[in-house]
This record gives C-alpha cells, structure tokens and sequence, in this order.
C-alpha cells in the first residue's frame, strides 16, 4: 500500500544487525543453523553407507528414520518443551542445548551404528526445542518490537540460508575424500564422520557466542507474550485454516505450496538411494541436496520480478505444474549431472510458488501481520514434510531396488524412481488445480499471457487494444466509504485543470437502464435476490456502460474516470457472496468486450472505518454483516497484489488531500502529455469546469 513519503524529513534508521547483542544472537543462530544442517545431511548420509550392504529396503528404511527423527519432536513436543523452557535462564539453556548438541553429534562416529544415528537426531531435536523459545524471549530482550519483523526476516535466512551451505561444504569434503581415497587406494573413509565433526564443532562455536552474549537478560523476564511455539501444530493448522476462511485463494495457494514442498521432500527423501545407483556418492548426494536450497533461495529471491508481465496467481500455478514435471523429468532421466540441475530447477519454483503463495495466504488472514501466517505455513510444512519424508521413505523401500545385470548397463527402475514419478503426477494435479482456483486473468489465454511475457510485455486482448488506445480509463476500486466517489471527483477536476477532456461516471446507474438497474439492486426491500440474478444485473448495468459511455468516450480520445467497474463484481459478488470468481470474470469478460482499466485506483480502508463514514440509512449491499464486507476488502487486495503494475492501492484512511497527492502522482506517470508538476499551480484556473 502507498504510503506518505516523507524523503529527507526521516533519519535513516540503523540497520537491525547494528544492534550488537542482536548480531552476536543471530551470528550465534546462523552457526547452529549450518550444525543443523550439517547434521541433517551428514547423518542421512551415513545411515545410507550404514545400511548399504543390508538391502535397498533396510537403507531407504533408515534413512526416513532419521528424517522422522528429525521432525518428530517438534511435531509432538514443541508446545510442551515451550512451556517448560520459560522456566530457566535463557542464556543458560541456549547455551546448555548447544552443548548437549555437541556432544551427542560428536558421538556419533564413535558409537556408530544406524540405530544410534536415529536416536542422536532425536536427541539433538529434543535440545533444540529448549535453544528455539528461549532464542525467541532472548530476541524480544535485545530487539524493540518494532523490528522485530525485520529480525524475523533475518532469523530465517539464518535457518534456511545456511542449508545450501552446509550442502556445499559436505559435496566438498566427500569430493576431497573420495579423491584421497581414490589416490591413496585406502579403504572408504566416510565424509559423514568429518561432517558431524563439522556440526560438533558449529554447536560448540554457537555456545561460545551465547556464553558470551551481553545486553540481552540473563533472567526469565521480562514477560513477552507466549511464542506462537507453544501452541501445538494442529492447533496452529486448524486455527490457520479457519482464518483463511476456506477461501478459494487460500485453498489453492495452500495446495500448491504444499506440492511443492512434497516435490522437495520426495527428491530429498530418494536422493540417497537413488544418487549411489547412479554411482554419484557422498558428493553427489550433497550436490543434489545444495542444488535444491540454493533453487529456492533463487525463486524466493528472483520470483517477485520474473516475468513482470504475467499475473502473479499465474506464475505460482506454472511454478507449480513445472516443479511436478521436473520432478518427472529426475525420475526418467538417469543421469546425475541433469538430475542435479533439475533440482535446482525444482527448488527454484518451489521458491516461486512460496513468496507468491504467501502473500495469498496472508492476504487472506487479512490483517498483514506475518506473525500469524509464518506460524500457521510454518507448523502446515513441517507436517507435510513428516508425512512426505515418511511415506516417500517407505514406498521407496517396499518397491526396493531393481539392480540391472550388467552393473551401470540398461535402465534401471528402483523405489527412488517410483517415488518420484508418483510424486510428480501430484504436484502436476495441485498446480493444475491452483491454476484454476487462483486464476485472475480469465478470459486472457495462458499461452499468449505467458509469451507476453516472455517477450518483456504485457498481454491484452486485441479488440481492446484496437478501440482503447487513445483515451485513459481510470477506475476507482474500494469497500464501502472508502472515499471512492470523492476521490473521483477530485481527479476528474485536477484534470480537467489540466486541459483534459474527461467523463466522470459511475456503477451502477450511469445510463438509463442502469439507473433502473440501480434502483434494483440497491433497494433494500429486494432481500430474496440471488446471487447470481445479482451478479447478472450488475453485468448488465456494465455492459450498457461500457457500449454507450465509456468506449465511445475513449474513441474520442476523452479520458474516462469510473467510479467502481468489473473489480467490484468479483469483489462483492465473487467473494462477498461466494461465487465461482472464474464464472464472475467470464460473464463480465463478456459483458465489457474485454474492456480493462489502464489503472485501477483501489482505496483500501478497513470495513468499520468506511461504514461508519456513512450517513444515509444503509443500502441492501451496505446491510450485509460485516464478514462479508471483510471478504470484499480482501478481493480487492489481492485483485491489486496479483498486478501491481496495473494498481495503485491508497491508505484510504489518510487525510484526502493527502490520497489525492497520492493518486494525482501514480496519474501524472501515465497521462499523454502531463503539464509539469511546478507549472501546475498555472493551470488551475478554471472554475466554472469544477463541478
Ligand atoms: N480520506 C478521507 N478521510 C475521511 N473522510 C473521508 C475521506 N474521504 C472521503 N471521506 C468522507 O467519507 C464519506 C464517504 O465518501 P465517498 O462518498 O467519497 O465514499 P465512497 O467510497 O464513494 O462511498 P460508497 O461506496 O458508499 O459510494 C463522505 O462523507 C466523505 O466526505
Ligand atoms: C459495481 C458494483 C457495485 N456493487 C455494490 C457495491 C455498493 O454497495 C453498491 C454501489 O454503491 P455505491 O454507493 O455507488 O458505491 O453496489 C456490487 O456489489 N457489484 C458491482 O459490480
């Protein structure tokens, strides 16, 4: 949402890692970060040398032990451990779980034995869920609430920015290992034991750092209100999934980023097995497991600015379909160095569809605060990839290995592959389906939107093109007392101070069907009106519009300024009354040729605000309880999300000169031929054209 600038009259604010206990705290989390994943990697890893001579069944077997290992605990324990770990000394306990880390990691290569490799993971887990919410009434110590989003954001490069690092450095010590071993023709030394030692040693640094940390109290106060940790994963899901009010959005983002962490999930489940078929090694699996992370963080990165001309709802659903196909493609293609660059590939929509499906999902919890819908994904992913890790681990060993005759000759088909392929055809469904559910730009067809945007533009249907290409078509977008008709007014007049032709009209009720039309579907006494009559009428008000009003004046060159246009229909009728918004956007697709607004102006004011500015006696839209109205602004939200550049969202509750500034300077930048800003003060001079 736009906000005041206020360039040059605010100091810079120091960066949050300026804040030295915070940086000590966060270089502290991002070490334990890299011990975890080493761990992670390293332990999966030789659970697999482990178990190599006792079967593909026994291997796949314990390498999911370890990943459940690894998930369990937090699933199971989190909300308890949460509680309990209020009790003691913050710096004390953080710095206790690194050492208990420690010292179980480092022994690992001396017990030895698969078995022990489950148990330590498990052990480690269960001390980390100690480190986890004492770290967060640390954080809420050392960092003033208000950066706190800011610190979140950093945390989680700390967690998740190390994995691709942590990958890395295990592909190079397996890669130097194998080399030594080759050279030396010494028996196999396993890069695991060297990579634990590594993990050992980043919860030892760790500890170190939180010994030694100053500023941030050392005692249980003060109070913060209770982590989102100590509520249990199910309650987080169930209470997530409420919130987003089963909206059709909501549903389709959820399904696809869940796909797609499924699609991570299996490969990472299988890359054991399936990386020494094809004879890759220590290093092959590290290079699979890099090559996924460092995908995501390029998605996540990249994501928001790929393909600027196609509707975000549409990049998430190809990004979803795409990661199934890939993953497709790394079950039949038996080749490393390609299964390796399908992962990237993989991890890179997997990416894509994770920034842009969050925005969704947070715009259906609708009230911007990322406190909750981190949470809710957060506690959403860990069970899909328990379950995923899990079944894929099973259904890999219960297929087993199917070894060719002729070792390294002919086609081989294991678990692995299986899994994969299943995997795929899953992911392909879910894309295909959140396509659907979140599709914005019905009516546009996906192939020519898609290589529009390929081609660096944007695609719009032909007819519209022909006919709209000489005047501006602004639309005004917003719940009720928004201040829409004002805004309108205002705009029509400064531009028309400006020498501009302009029509200012309205929905419904610009011409004279739809003043009929009007009293219809506004008139209280009409209560029994269904949904879709509704929706109809409100089309055909708009299809009088658009043919006698507004396309005529754009021929002319004049520019056209609308209070409320097809937004409102999948707005109000879409999802205030809970229509299917594919059937909102064909009919009006229909109704208006196709016709779009070249800026949809949408002021944005919470319900309560824009009711309350109402004076008369409420209409039969203006009645409808006020979780109708929240859904409405949400649309409206997300309509502006899915394409920023065709949308300028305004803080309606600003001052009104303020939201005019705001609108005039998004105008200016598309206007045909502006009058500078300094000379404007001149060409106010005409009254008589105010009204
Ligand atoms: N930024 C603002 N701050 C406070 N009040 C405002 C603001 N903008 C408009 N208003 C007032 O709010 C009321 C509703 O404004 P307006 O009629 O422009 O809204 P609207 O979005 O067109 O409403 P509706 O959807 O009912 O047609 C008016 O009394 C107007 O003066
Ligand atoms: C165009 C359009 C409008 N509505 C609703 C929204 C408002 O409640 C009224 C119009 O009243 P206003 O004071 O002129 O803003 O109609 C709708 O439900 N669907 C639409 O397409």
């Amino acid at each position: 949402m736009s906000t005041p600038g206020r360039a040059g009259a605010r100091r810079k604010t120091p960066h949050v890692l300026a804040n030295a206990p915070y940086r000590r705290l966060w270089t502290a989390m991002s070490v334990g970060g890299l011990g975890d994943w080493l761990t992670i990697i390293a332990l999966t890893a030789l659970a697999a040398h482990l178990t190599a001579g006792s079967g593909y069944r026994t291997q796949s077997l314990a390498i999911g032990g370890v990943f459940a290992a690894k998930l369990l605990p937090s699933i199971l324990l989190g909300p308890l451990v949460g509680a309990l770990a209020e009790r003691f000394d913050r710096r004390a306990t953080m710095a206790m779980a690194d050492l208990v880390r420690f010292a179980v990691v480092l022994s690992i290569p001396f017990v030895g034995g698969y078995q022990w490799s489950i148990i330590a993971m498990l052990l480690v887990e269960c001390a980390s869920l100690f480190w986890v919410p004492a770290r967060d009434t640390a954080l809420a110590g050392v960092v003033p609430k208000e950066r706190l989003g800011e610190a979140d954001r950093l945390n989680l490069l700390a967690a998740y920015g190390t994995a691709p690092i942590a990958a890395a450095l295990f592909t190079v010590v397996a890669a130097v290992v194998g080399a030594i071993t080759t050279v030396a023709r010494t028996a196999s030394l396993p890069a695991a034991g060297i990579a634990l030692g590594g993990g050992a040693l980043a919860y030892l640094v760790s500890a170190a750092l939180i010994f030694t940390l100053r500023g941030a109290p050392g005692d249980r106060g003060p109070q913060v209100p209770p982590p989102s940790r100590q509520i249990s994963v199910f309650r987080q899901i169930a209470d997530g999934r409420r919130r987003t009010g089963g909206g059709a959005a909501a549903r389709g983002a959820v399904t696809g980023m869940a796909a797609v962490l499924a699609a991570g999930a299996a490969v990472v489940a299988v890359a054991g097995p399936y990386v020494q078929a094809l004879h890759g090694g220590d290093a092959g699996y590290g290079a699979v497991f890099c090559a996924v992370f460092l995908g995501v963080g390029y998605g996540m990165f990249f994501g928001p600015r790929l393909l600027a001309g196609l509707s975000r709802r549409r990049l998430f659903g190809l990004a979803v379909v795409v990661a199934g196909l890939t993953l497709a493609a790394a079950a039949l293609i038996q080749n490393l160095v390609i299964v390796v660059m399908l992962a990237a590939l993989l991890g890179a929509c997997a990416g894509v569809a994770w920034i842009i499906g969050y925005q969704v999902v947070d715009l259906e919890f609708g009230d911007g605060q990322p406190s909750r819908t981190l949470p809710y994904l957060r506690s959403l992913g860990r069970v899909v990839l328990l379950v995923v890790l899990a079944v894929a681990c099973a259904l890999a060993g219960l297929f087993g290995g199917h070894p060719t005759s002729e070792p390294g000759l002919g086609y081989r088909f294991d678990g692995a592959n299986l899994v994969l392929l299943v995997a795929a055809l899953l992911v392909v469904v879910a894309g295909l389906r959140a396509l659907s559910r979140l599709d914005d730009r019905r009516g546009v067809p996906l192939g020519a939107d898609l290589l529009a945007a390929l081609r660096g533009e944007k695609y719009a249907p032909e007819a519209a093109v022909a006919t709209e290409s000489r005047g501006l078509f602004v639309a005004f977008e917003g719940g009720e007392g928004s201040g829409k008709t004002t805004q309108s007014r205002l705009l029509a007049i400064w531009l028309r101070d400006q020498g501009f032709d302009v029509v200012q009209t309205r929905e419904p009720g610009a011409t004279k069907v739809g003043m009929r039309l009007r009293a219809i579907l506004l008139d209280a006494a009409h209560q029994g009106l269904s949904a879709r009559s509704e929706a109809m009428l409100y089309a055909a008000d708009r299809a009088e519009h658009v043919e006698k009003v507004i396309r005529p004046a754009l021929q002319r060159g004049t520019t056209v300024i609308s209070d409320r246009y097809v937004d409102s229909s999948l707005a109000y009728q879409g999802a205030g009354r809970s229509l299917d918004s594919g059937e909102v956007v064909r009919i009006n697709a229909w109704a208006t040729g196709g016709l779009v607004p070249d800026l949809t102006v949408l002021i944005d004011v919470p319900p309560s605000v824009g009711l309350r500015r109402i004076a008369s006696a409420a209409d039969r839209i203006e009645a409808e309880p006020m979780d109708f109205h929240e859904r409405v602004r949400r649309e409206f939200r997300g309509l502006a999300a899915a394409d920023p550049e065709r949308y300028l969202v305004v803080d309606g509750t600003l001052p009104q000169q303020e939201v005019s500034r705001l609108i005039q300077d998004r105008v200016r930048e598309i206007l045909p031929d502006p009058v500078p800003h300094e000379a404007e003060a001149a060409t106010g001079t005409m009254p008589a054209i105010r009204d």
